[in-house]
């Protein structure tokens, strides 16, 4: 018999009883009345030791439903599905999947917890009437919903200290994972909403991303270390936020990595544009609006900042800035005042200031394909926590992207491109794009074949390139040498033709010299 089945039973005995007594305590005198309340409270929990908690769907007067409600039905939901007898779907519009299963109602499933047994029970009462005078209502506002926990009385403590706190935070954690999540950017300044968002629909997993498993296995285990963090953070005194520098050549992974992060966590992305940001103060306005759960991505940081705190022109930009000011110094001047004067100490505020702080349970990642540009400041431990480099496709790389692109786990030509793999270094994108079949008549073998063809020629074309640097550096070093034979020739000719001037010059005086002893000699001589 079921737990609700013995309680109604147990109710009825319980209303005879208090009819009774509310008939007999009439004609009882009142110093009696006290005594007896006493111990009729005591037998009655002696037959009755549990207690009920309920939580309405609607509380107070608000028109949204209450959380905790909220929760609980997505715990439940999550928990109970399995043995509850009559199940409801429900069409969640910010949920990724199309329908969602919670308790029906009047259905009533267990749950333990710490070797604990709870009863819940979904309940659904109907109103009689709707209150006069209204002119709103709450949706089906004749029908009231709550869940109603029971539990033995000796586990009072434990249920409201630890229990209902795991069934929240479990249940916001179901619904974070299985909620829509959203990509933000940063509009224009002068915007009241500064981030705009759309779905972030990336299918991009850790399973799928093409690395060294011992590396991915380590930053798996960092992120959940993470997520669940939330107390160690608060005990070491730091704000539970994290900073990632992802560093490697184009095509490596970098923005797949964040993609794969973000749907490990179950976190949304904020794409942070620095160049639409027009000074530090702007920047600190979009930090203030960005949620929990989330990660916050600067991409090719190295093209945003330079060493000196200054924004960077590149040359496209200095081009255009070029075309632009042809119309004068005022337009000049406008242009000037519509760059963002975002600067280095700015930034480093943004990830670890004071602001910063405000908020949790953040990412911060940066991405570059040239770590050694950037300032030691920025990527300091403390601001940039683990530093990940992506780099060219190996052999346990391509084994990842095999599996994924071919479904392919072993094959004759695996020694031959894990060989060559080693001998060139070729972008997991390019890998990825020799081992997609072009056509639905392309087989494994064919797109397998078409790698070791293109990393046989990406070997070619890496000795062609090697040989062309070898003599280019060959000519160069040749250039020198005789640029420094000439000079050293040039220096030796002017040293003999230095010396030769001198000993015209000593000529020139010594004639000097002679003629005028000899002109001495005709009179008296003279000598110098
Ligand atoms: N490590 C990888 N694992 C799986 N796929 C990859 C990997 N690296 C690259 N790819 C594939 O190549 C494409 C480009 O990769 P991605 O955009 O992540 O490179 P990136 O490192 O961010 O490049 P960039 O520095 O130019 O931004 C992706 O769409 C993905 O399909
Ligand atoms: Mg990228």
């Amino acid at each position: 018999m079921f737990l609700g089945e013995k309680w109604s039973q147990t109710s009825t005995v319980i209303t005879s009883f208090m009819f009774i007594y509310t008939v007999i305590r009439q004609f009882i005198p009142n110093e009696l009345r006290s005594y007896l309340s006493k111990y009729t409270r005591k037998i009655f929990s002696l037959v009755y030791p549990y207690i009920h908690i309920t939580f309405d769907e609607y509380s107070g007067d608000s028109f949204n439903r209450s959380q905790l409600y909220v929760a609980i039905e997505t715990y439940l939901g999550a928990n109970s599905t399995t043995q509850a007898k009559r199940l409801k779907a429900h069409d969640i519009k910010s949920s990724k999947t199309p329908l969602t299963l919670g308790l029906d109602d009047n259905t009533e499933v267990t749950d333990e917890f710490q070797g604990v047994k709870l009863f819940w029970a979904s309940r659904k009462l109907k109103e009689a009437t709707n209150t006069p005078g209204r002119y709103w209502s709450y949706p089906n506002s004749d029908e009231k919903r709550h869940y109603r926990l029971t539990f033995h009385r000796r586990h009072l403590d434990l249920i409201t200290t630890s229990y209902l706190n795991h069934v929240v935070e479990e249940g916001k954690g179901i619904a974070v994972m299985n909620r829509k999540r959203k990509l933000y950017t940063n509009g224009a300044a002068e915007r009241r909403n500064r981030w705009v968002h759309i779905e972030f629909e990336h299918p991009a997993s850790f399973n799928t991303l093409a690395m060294d498993p011992k590396r991915k296995q380590e930053i798996i285990e960092g992120l959940l270390k993470f997520k669940k963090g939330k107390e160690y953070y608060a005990k070491v005194g730091k704000a539970w936020k994290r900073g990632y520098l992802l560093y490697g050549p184009p095509g490596t992974g970098k923005s797949t990595m964040i993609a794969a992060m973000a749907n490990f966590l179950g976190y949304d992305i904020y794409d942070l544009e620095l160049t639409s940001v027009t000074d530090n103060s702007d920047l600190r306005k979009l930090l203030i609006d960005i949620s929990n759960k989330s990660i916050v991505v600067i991409e090719d940081i190295d093209c945003s900042l330079d060493l000196t705190g200054q924004r960077k022109t590149s040359e496209k930009e200095k081009d255009e800035d070029g075309e632009k000011n042809k119309g004068g110094p005022k337009k000049k001047a406008k242009e000037e005042d519509k760059k963002s004067k975002v600067t280095l100490s700015g930034l480093l505020n943004f990830i670890d200031g004071i602001w910063s702080a405000c908020g949790g349970e953040r990412l911060i990642v940066f991405t570059t394909n040239y770590v050694d540009k950037l300032d030691p400041a920025l990527t300091r431990r403390g601001r940039m926590d683990e530093h990940i480099e992506l780099s060219y496709c190996r052999f346990e790389a391509f084994k990842v992207l095999a599996k994924n692109y071919l479904d392919v786990e072993s094959h004759d030509l695996f020694s031959k491109i894990e060989r060559l793999l080693g001998e060139t270094d070729m972008t997991p994108a390019d890998v990825a794009e020799n081992l997609m079949p072009k056509s639905d008549t392309e087989d494994k073998d064919e797109c397998l074949k078409s790698l070791v063809e293109a990393l046989e020629s990406a070997k070619k074309l890496d000795a062609v390139r090697k040989k062309a640097e070898e003599e280019a550096k060959l000519k160069a070093d040749q250039e020198e040498e005789e640029e420094e034979k000439l000079k050293n020739a040039k220096k030796k000719n002017w040293r003999k033709r230095l010396k030769g001037i001198l000993l015209i010059k000593k000529e020139v005086k010594s004639s000097g010299a002679l003629k005028k002893t000899l002109k001495g000699s005709n009179g008296s001589v003279i000598t110098n």
